[in-house]
């Protein structure tokens, strides 16, 4: 029997000796192998001196008791990969319950509160997933990824040792407290999957707030408003609405004479939370920017035949929603945090605008600006591979703007974009956002406020300052990137025809090859050039120079067992033909399995 004795405070703040002496006299009995272990460390005894450890050793046992409610399938192997956690929901339970006790742990460690969103994004309704999010408001960095997959996949006896072994590598003061914020998508298996998460964060004594449904993106907002003590917003969707709101109004003053039809955007929201969201914001927007609102969840399923992903792969608009020749519309992902803006023209021709068109109107504008305001800020933006070769040359050649490569998955670009004064950053397939280096914001306010900066400076000066508000720069965010949009549209007097007219698309395709195992493939210059298999890049550049203005990759993907082709060249004929040739040559060279890549036409 344990007890605890005097000066033994509780870092929790718990204030219940009985509660503990009775869960702690437990201790003693415990056969697990962590506890021995940490009884033999301490000569058979436990240390009563040590109050952290002792709170420590019963909140394993905690851990043990209720990680038995949320078992791991034996044998079940999982990754953290570039969107976090994301299967099929029946599988996630443990993943879930685990997620919480890490983040937990992350909490501690960073002395910060952490997030935790359940969503798979624009996987199937029947899929869920879970993302981590750093203190800022940030993707978890890449070691803790590592360490949820080594969480994630500890046999169910394995666990505490698992969960030891994090602790001790990261010498985690286990008597700090924990702040875990959770969220979640309207995936029906996502209510159980989140309790899940909050089981895991009590079990380590964590606090968490639930903030129920929620955009990933306004997870991401909430973290970063807490750990800047408000310095960022409020952390409430209320708060959000107003931040985003309140700049959007403030930028629409400066758009004179838009019509009603101007004002006006039809919305796929896929069936999912975005669509919820848009509803709630809605109404703070003054009829400055009128919503039509489609897939919003009430008949559809969830990203089916709808929303951002489904719209930039099949290149066609989504099912459930109308809109006339001319006008504007836009999709969603699952979590919204994707956006694709298109119209069809008068011949019926369906024009996609995608995160590389999002990226020019942005930049474009914010050069602008920047020029009027008369301030010398270094902006950038940052792109992948798969960024249209025509976006890159008119950024590079007509912008004068410096643009940078990154490798594919969204924490790339967004540290890639964090060196400069000013980084917008996009994927192709529309996720993304600008980050403001703190003394460029601080050089634009200081604008605003000195009474010799002249009107059209000032001017400048005070829409970039409303800009950067309606801005989530924690992370790509639809709703955000739709008012930030709309308001440009709106300043610029543009329509959806002339901003698709900036720079024209080369033709391009991506094509998926199936191989044995696709780390053979390895690659370098931000997944350009592959330097393994021997030969395989050497057949790309051979097969490159027969077409014009063309250019060709492979990669193996980061959430699906292909390697990923892509070419794009002066012609939709020759592109074609490019990633074919291609994808035969890494069926070929890299030992692709079942029947060969076959022509396309
Ligand atoms: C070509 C492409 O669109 N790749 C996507 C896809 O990654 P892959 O590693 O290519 O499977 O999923 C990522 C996560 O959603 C997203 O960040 C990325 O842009
Ligand atoms: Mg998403």
């Amino acid at each position: 029997m344990i007890r605890l004795t005097q000066g033994c405070e509780s870092p929790h703040g718990l204030s219940r000796p009985q509660v503990r002496t009775a869960r702690f006299s437990t201790l003693d009995s415990s056969s697990h192998p962590v506890m021995e272990e940490w009884r033999n460390r301490r000569n058979g005894k436990l240390s009563i001196q040590s109050p952290a450890t002792l709170l420590f050793m019963a909140e394993f046992l905690k851990v043990s008791q209720l990680s038995s409610q949320h078992k791991k399938p034996v044998g079940l192997v999982l990754q953290y990969g570039t969107a976090g956690f994301r299967t099929n929901a029946e599988l996630l339970d443990h993943i879930m319950f685990r997620m919480g006790l890490l983040a937990t742990l992350r909490s501690k460690k960073t002395k910060a509160t952490i997030g935790v969103m359940v969503t798979a994004s624009h996987n199937p309704e029947e899929d869920n997933g879970v993302k981590l999010i750093d203190p800022m408001g940030e993707m978890v960095t890449a070691a803790w990824e590592g360490y949820a997959t080594q969480l994630a996949n500890a046999e169910q006896d394995d666990l505490l040792t698992a969960l030891k072994d994090i602790i001790e590598k990261e010498a985690i003061n286990m008597s700090q407290g924990a702040n875990v914020f959770v969220g979640k998508d309207t995936r029906s298996s996502s209510a159980a999957l989140s309790q899940a998460v909050l089981d895991g964060v009590s079990a380590l004594d964590g606090q968490s707030k639930d903030y129920g449904l929620v955009t990933t993106p306004q997870l991401h907002y909430m973290v970063c408003c807490l750990n800047t003590q408000g310095k960022y917003g409020d952390a409430t969707v209320e708060g959000y609405y107003h931040k985003l709101c309140q700049a959007f109004i403030q930028l629409t003053k400066n758009a004179s004479n838009c019509t009603d039809d101007q004002k006006h955007l039809s919305v796929d929201g896929a069936n999912g939370i975005g669509a919820l969201k848009v509803r709630e914001m809605e109404s703070r927007l003054k009829r400055e920017l009128q919503i039509s609102l489609f897939n919003d969840g009430s008949k559809g399923k969830l990203n089916h035949q709808c929303g951002a992903d489904f719209v930039k792969v099949q290149q066609k608009p989504p099912t459930g929603l109308t809109i006339n020749p001319g006008e504007r519309g836009c999709s969603f992902d699952g979590d919204a945090d994707r956006i694709v803006y298109y119209y069809t023209d008068s011949e019926g021709q369906f024009h996609l605008l995608d995160g590389d068109k999002i990226a020019t109107l942005i930049s474009t504008y914010l050069k602008e600006l920047l020029t009027q305001a008369g301030l010398d800020l270094k902006i950038a933006v940052v792109q992948t591979a798969y960024a249209n070769g025509s976006s890159t040359h008119y950024l590079e050649n007509t912008m004068k703007l410096i643009v940078r490569c990154a490798k594919t998955g969204v924490k790339h670009l967004h540290h890639a974009a964090q060196e400069f004064d000013i980084g917008v950053y996009f994927e192709a397939n529309g996720h993304g956002t600008v980050l403001f280096s703190k003394a460029a914001e601080e050089k634009i306010q200081h604008l605003t406020e000195d009474p010799n900066t002249n009107d059209e400076s000032k001017r400048a000066a005070l829409l970039l300052q409303s800009t950067i508000n309606v801005i989530n720069q924690t992370v790509g965010d639809a709703i955000s990137d739709m008012l930030l949009i709309e308001a440009i549209l709106a300043i610029k007097g543009m329509t959806v025809q002339q901003w698709d007219a900036i720079y024209s698309d080369l033709p391009n395709r991506q094509l998926k090859v199936k191989v044995s195992d696709r780390r053979v493939i390895d690659t370098t210059d931000a997944e350009r050039r592959a330097v393994s298999p021997a030969g395989l890049q050497e057949a790309i550049d051979s097969l490159v120079k027969k077409y014009k203005q063309a250019r060709s990759f492979v990669r193996p993907s980061g959430t699906e067992d292909v390697v990923r082709v892509y070419a794009e060249a002066e012609t939709q004929e020759s592109t074609d033909a490019l990633a074919h040739e291609v994808s035969l040559a890494v069926y070929r060279l890299a030992g692709g399995v079942g029947d060969e890549p076959k022509p396309l036409h």
